[in-house]
């Protein structure tokens, strides 16, 4: 089955990201690698994690010509992720190259177009992005245009995950970052959710970062969520 939580493991080095795994007892979690961390290590972090049997989505968000995609996609391919992912706004092109670049490399990993990112709120869709619809329609947009340009699904926030699935049907995958537990510190996010929100709404799949990372009792808080996100599963069913 495929996984449902990954860990968002924003930190610098593959050592960083070996202490933290082992002294809180999170071996074999699936895992979320950034830019922060393939950029210092490139394919030693993969190695580590592979052979370590972490489940990886690799969040690297690509966004440039049609062309520098499929390239950048076939190298990224080899890799063997669970999940890669685009940024829709590149357009239909691009995300049909990306497609492309995983067929191409015979790939079974899921590719995943960020639609806005969580950190966006609407007054900044508008008066930075130039953005003169909603939220929800632009995110209902880049969702409909990822579809049909061969997307599994999409990136986007807890909020729009009732849309979307109204939209593109049940099928069509939602992973949802921005996940905080009720009073967690937002950070920098803005369109923030509790597990259990985003597992009564449909969410797919959750990336949990900071509030874990962060925390004082990393495993204890991971368990949380994993709970949270469990009891709203079993309640679903
Ligand atoms: O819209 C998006 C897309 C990706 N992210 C990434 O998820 C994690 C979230 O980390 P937290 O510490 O839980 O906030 C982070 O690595 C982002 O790069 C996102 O937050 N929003």
């Amino acid at each position: 089955m495929q996984p449902s939580i990954y860990l968002a493991l924003d930190v610098r080095s593959v050592e960083e990201a070996r202490y933290f795994l082992e002294n809180h007892h999170l071996e074999g979690v699936p895992v979320k690698v950034g830019m922060q961390l393939f950029y210092s290590e490139g394919h030693r972090i993969i190695d580590y994690l592979k052979r370590k049997h972490h489940p990886i989505f690799l969040d690297l968000k690509l966004h440039d010509i049609p062309n520098t995609v499929y390239e950048a996609m076939r190298q990224l391919a080899l890799y063997e992720p669970s999940i890669v992912n685009i940024h829709a706004a590149g357009g239909s092109r691009m995300i049909e190259a990306a497609k492309e670049a995983l067929i191409a490399e015979n790939s079974q990993s899921q590719l995943l177009a960020v639609t806005q990112l969580t950190s966006t709120d609407e007054t900044m869709l508008e008066s930075e992005l130039l953005i003169q619809k909603s939220m929800a329609e632009t995110v209902q947009h880049y969702a409909h245009i990822s579809q049909e340009s061969g997307a599994d699904g999409v990136v986007c926030s807890v909020h729009e995950v009732p849309l979307i699935k109204q939209y593109c049907g049940l099928d069509f995958k939602t992973l949802t970052p921005g996940i905080r537990l009720a009073n967690g510190a937002h950070h920098d996010q803005t369109r923030v959710a509790t597990p259990r929100k985003a597992n009564e709404v449909g969410s797919d799949m959750i990336v949990v970062g900071r509030a874990v990372t962060q925390a004082d009792e990393p495993k204890q808080i991971y368990q949380s969520i994993v709970k949270e996100w469990s009891y709203a599963s079993a309640n679903n069913s």
